[in-house]
């Protein structure tokens, strides 16, 4: 099951990794025709209206594929005002070889003719709303025809995210969609089947340009990019000021830092974007915790919980309280980690162990974090929580879904870039599900590390590299 958006992206990354639209509408127009060879008799007639997206592109393709039948192609509206490329340019393909084409410019023109086959490839997944004229005298024009009606990828007026269909919907009997089924196929009474068309798995399983422009999850208002809320320093200052500063960059609207009184003014003094908050103490201790959980509670903050905090044991007593009291969203990171398994909470969690912390929280205890995928994917189905594993490629797992990023360079094992992903994380958690903000952190993070020489690379550089790596084209 994949949802719209994830095909989006998932589409996007597959060109990045070289197959690139065209070669899939090539397959998703030959699955069209087989669907349609399994339904028609050898001599029979068969009708493609097709709309002006992507949609229509695969049916111009299909139409190649069915030579042999007695198949004429209506394209709704003038070919010039085809949406996209690689539409247009099987449209012109079809012209040049002369099939039977013929644009429908007014939709009191339109006559399917008396086809055995329809072919509803209208609209897709680019619908918005209810059926606009041309489309809508066409579903309607399948739908009293006494036609064998499939439809390509959804029936046209059906969101194939939810199932909704508006009235005027195309009455399927079957349905070939690409890649994998649509949430909103299920309920249709209709043959519904997935036609493979060759995108790598790699497109799925890696991080790729794709996920950094779609699937946000709206959790917020919108517009409203969230406040992060670091509960970090004490023994080190800069952790702390690094992930709030990297939380800005990658789009947060306001970091706060909360810190012990002693490390105030040096955390305060590396970035005026900062706002630093000062408890009265030389660490954390459970003293503090109820003011930090109210703060964080009032303001639905995203909370980073760790950087710089130190392993003292009142640290340690006030990390655990924390997690046990509060029910929002936070990244735990550095000493904060050991405390996840021991305690419940009811708060959303990324966990972002190093692969020593991992193996110190009780996940596998190994080199290469990419082999051992499975066992860092069951370590997250115990925990609960989602996993950032980092490593050289580094693993993302909620014990269900795995993915893997592998953007970055030799020098970012220098100090600070985990409080920069830390950040990162925690500013897209504001905008994006868990999981999703846990997979794009890590490779916005890697794709800024790459704009810098890999020698001498330095954690504070990765700050000003973020915006745009965030970047899907650049
Ligand atoms: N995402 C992918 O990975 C792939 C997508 N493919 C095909 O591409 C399709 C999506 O293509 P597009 O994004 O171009 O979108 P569509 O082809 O679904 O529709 C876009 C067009 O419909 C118009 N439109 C939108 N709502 C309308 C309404 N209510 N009434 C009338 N017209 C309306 C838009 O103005 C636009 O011209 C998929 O459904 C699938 O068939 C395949 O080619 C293969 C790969
Ligand atoms: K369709």
């Amino acid at each position: 099951m994949i949802d719209t958006d994830r095909m989006a992206a998932v589409d996007e990354n597959a060109a990045a990794l070289g197959v690139p639209r065209k070669q899939l509408m090539e397959s998703s127009g030959n699955a069209v025709a087989s669907a349609v060879q399994d339904v028609a008799e050898p001599d029979a007639r068969v009708t493609i209206v097709a709309g002006r997206g992507n949609n229509g592109g695969d049916a111009f393709v299909a139409t190649r594929f069915l030579d042999t039948y007695d198949t004429r192609t209506l394209l709704l509206g003038r070919a010039e005002t085809v949406t996209t490329g690689i539409a247009r340019e099987n449209w012109a393909a079809l012209e040049q070889a002369g099939y039977e084409i013929d644009e429908v410019r007014d939709s009191r023109n339109l006559d399917l003719g008396n086809p055995d086959v329809v072919v509803d490839a209208m609209l897709g997944t680019g619908i918005t709303g209810e059926l606009r004229e041309p489309e809508a005298t066409a579903a309607r024009a399948m739908n009293d025809s006494d036609a064998t009606v499939l439809s390509v990828d959804v029936p046209s007026g059906v969101d194939a995210d939810t199932g909704k269909g508006g009235a005027g919907a195309v009455d399927a009997d079957h349905v070939v969609t690409f890649h994998d089924t649509k949430p909103g196929l299920d309920a249709l009474d209709a043959d519904v089947r997935v036609a493979d068309i060759g995108i790598p798995r790699a497109a799925e399983r890696f991080v790729g340009p794709g996920d950094l422009t779609v699937e946000r999850d709206p959790h917020g208002e919108k517009g409203d990019a969230g406040r992060v809320f670091v509960v970090g320093g004490g023994p080190y200052t800069g952790a702390p000021a690094l992930a709030g500063q990297a939380a800005l960059r990658a789009g947060a609207d306001l970091a706060f830092v909360a810190a012990p009184e002693r490390v105030f003014e040096p955390i305060a003094s590396y970035a005026e974007d900062l706002i630093v908050q000062p408890y009265d103490a030389d660490r954390l201790g459970p003293d503090h915790v109820d003011g930090l959980v109210e703060t964080a509670t009032d303001h639905d903050d995203v909370v980073v919980l760790g950087p710089g905090l130190g392993s003292a044991d009142e640290t340690h007593t006030a990390v655990e309280e924390f997690l046990r009291q509060f029910d929002g969203r936070v990244v735990v990171d550095a000493d904060a980690l050991a405390v996840v398994p021991e305690i419940e909470t009811d708060a959303t969690l990324v966990c972002t162990p190093n692969r020593k912390e991992l193996a110190a929280m009780g996940g596998p205890d190994v080199d290469d974090l990419s082999e051992h995928v499975d066992e860092i994917e069951a370590f997250a189905a115990d925990l609960g929580h989602v996993v950032l594993a980092k490593a050289k490629d580094d693993v993302i797992t909620d014990g269900e879904r795995t993915r893997i990023s592998r953007t970055g360079t030799p020098g970012m094992t220098v100090g600070g870039t985990g409080d920069v992903l830390a950040g990162i994380t925690a500013a897209l958690l504001a905008t994006r599900n868990p999981f999703e903000a846990a997979s794009v952190a890590p490779y916005v993070n890697g794709r800024a590390a790459e704009q810098f020489s890999e020698s001498g690379l330095l954690a504070s550089e990765l700050l000003d590299g973020i915006p745009h790596a965030m970047e899907a084209d650049r």
